[in-house]
């Protein structure tokens, strides 16, 4: 098993380049993050080299946070914004080398917010391909995100066939589908094809995958099992510094 620290959450306090040396020094095999745009991509792409990790992933901008906003891409009216968004990840990801994109959606519903969201994806699709870039869409909980616009891989499927582009792909968070579905080794395996990115952290607490509902040690021999060779995103919260939450990444080093 290879494993991705997301630097959205692990590693927080520190600069990007600095969380991924920190990355590589505690033994990970990539690196991904969430809003890289307040660094310079030079930085970054320094960073990647001098490690020799990988930027797996990053996201479209979420808008206005503070005011309720959870990305731009699915939001009726929001053109101009979600295609800036998308043009400006791109250009990021393409500069340092990251293999994926996670298209935000956002908080709305209905028909317009689903023609919306599958035009620009793509759109993304389209802009992401001459770099081999991948487009994720990951389903997210309505415990965290009320309002999000897609919280189940039925809809995730649904999204990823209307848009019929080669490289469009699920973002699989465990921590989202086993608080929304469950039954999460029946939907890895089922959904294997589709997926493009595999995430997880503890359930319900979002912290470290050493504890909780989820029998990660489990789901990790099932990924495993499935020949799913990606590394595999550790998208949790520590409490307290990251190095003291990382006793179940030795057992994979
Ligand atoms: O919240 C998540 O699980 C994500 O992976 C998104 O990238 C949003 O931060
Ligand atoms: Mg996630």
């Amino acid at each position: 098993m290879q494993f991705s620290a997301n630097l959205g959450f692990l590693w927080k306090e520190l600069s990007l380049p600095d969380a991924i040396r920190a990355a590589k020094a505690a033994g990970f095999h990539a690196v991904e993050c969430h809003f890289p745009y307040d660094t310079p991509a030079a930085e970054v792409k320094a960073a990647l080299e001098e490690t020799g990790l990988k930027m797996l992933g990053l996201n479209t901008i979420p808008g206005d946070v503070a005011g309720g906003e959870f990305g731009l891409c699915a939001l009726p009216g929001r053109e101009v914004d979600a295609r800036a968004a998308i043009d400006q990840a791109v250009a990021y990801a393409a500069e340092i080398g990251a293999g994926a994109i996670h298209v935000m959606a956002g908080k709305a519903k209905g028909v317009e917010a689903q023609k919306m969201f599958v035009s620009k994806l793509r759109y993304a699709c389209k802009q992401a391909a001459p770099h081999g870039i991948t487009i994720l869409i990951e389903p997210l909980n309505t415990y965290d995100v009320p309002g999000y616009f897609m919280t189940t891989s039925d809809h995730a499927e649904q999204i990823i066939e209307l848009v019929d582009e080669p490289n469009i792909k699920l973002m699989f968070d465990c921590y989202h589908m086993q608080l929304m579905q469950g039954d999460l080794s029946h939907a890895i395996e089922r959904l294997l094809p589709k997926i493009g990115h595999i995430q997880f952290a503890s359930v319900p607490d979002r912290g470290a995958p050493d504890h909780g509902e989820v029998n990660y040690a489990h789901i990790f021999k099932v990924i495993e099992g499935l020949g799913y060779k990606a590394p595999v995103g550790a998208e949790y919260k520590p409490t307290g510094s990251t190095e003291e939450t990382l006793d179940w990444l030795k057992d994979y080093l």
